[in-house]
């Protein structure tokens, strides 16, 4: 079975984490983006990502993904150091969705073809043939997200819920070791937020799945199965660690920098001012 196709059961002993950083900074000009970030996320681990605008979250995220360097500090990543690495034989590895990435997929590309072609680390249809392995397996993801019914639809015609699915099942082709969402819960509405919710959720629970990472602003759209949390603010880290410990009422206030109450029932959390 697939990495993102398994039934849950308990995760195994894991060996170096998946994502170690040590006195991370990031500074551009005067500007400190990311501050003495520690943070390490283990194969069976799922983190979310809470801050407030412009806290460093999609930094940290372009670091996770091998998209940027630390100005200070040692990033490790799949057990390699950037800098001491092919970024390009590192980033197959590593699932990534953002919005950043959405706007380079042209709006006539055929939906089936954005998905396959996440194999060969092209966006649209590539080659004439694809194996029947990359075609079986983006068949089974486009189904496991919910779009397998817009495969000969151009992207650009999907509505926004459906081409975020398109884009996890895309970031999910190549079998990654790690999958990193930024914000994929924006611009959905209610029904779409919930629908990508329970499918985070299940993902979560797979026994081989890739380890994870959301970014949200809103305690709403983590899913349930979510292990881990980091909040950042200001470029720092205000508290990282086990979700039950990290998500708290006066943790939140501090990085959201408001008086927050902090609710949570059936897994799923809600904030609002206090
Ligand atoms: N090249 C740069 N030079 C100076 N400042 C930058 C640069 N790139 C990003 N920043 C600033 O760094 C801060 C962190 O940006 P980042 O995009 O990581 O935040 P974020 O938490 O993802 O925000 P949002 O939730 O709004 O997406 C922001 O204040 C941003 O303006």
């Amino acid at each position: 079975m697939s990495s993102s196709g398994g039934p849950s059961a308990a995760p195994s002993e894991a060996a170096e984490p998946v994502v170690e950083l040590r006195g991370v900074d990031v500074v551009r000009g005067e500007t400190h983006l990311l501050r003495g970030v520690d943070w390490s996320v283990r194969a069976d681990e799922r983190w979310v990502l809470l801050g407030p605008n412009g806290a460093g979250k999609t930094t940290l995220l372009q670091l996770a993904s091998a998209h940027m360097h630390p100005t200070r500090g040692e990033v490790r990543l799949l057990g390699e150091t950037l800098g001491a690495v092919d970024v390009f034989e590192l980033r197959p590895r590593i699932g990534l969705t953002s919005a950043a990435l959405a706007q380079r997929i042209g709006p006539g590309e055929r939906t089936g073809d954005v998905v396959v072609s996440a194999g060969y680390a092209v966006v649209g249809r590539w080659r004439e043939r694809y194996d029947i392995g990359d075609l079986t397996r983006a068949a089974m993801l486009m189904r496991q997200w919910g779009v397998e019914g817009f495969a000969n639809r151009p992207f650009g015609t999907l509505s926004e819920g459906e081409r975020k699915r398109v884009q996890i099942a895309r970031a999910l082709m190549p079998d990654p070791e790690l999958l990193l969402l930024d914000e994929p819960g924006a611009g959905l509405d209610l029904t779409g937020r919930e629908d990508l919710v329970a499918r985070l959720s299940d993902l979560a629970g797979y026994l081989y799945a890739p380890a994870q990472v959301l970014v949200t602003h809103h305690v709403e759209e983590i899913p349930p199965g979510y292990t881990h949390a980091l909040l950042l603010r200001g470029g720092e880290v205000v508290a990282a660690g086990p979700l039950e410990e990290v998500v708290t009422a006066d943790g939140l206030s501090a990085t959201f920098g408001l008086p927050l109450q902090l609710d949570r029932a059936d897994g799923r959390f809600t904030a609002r001012r206090r």
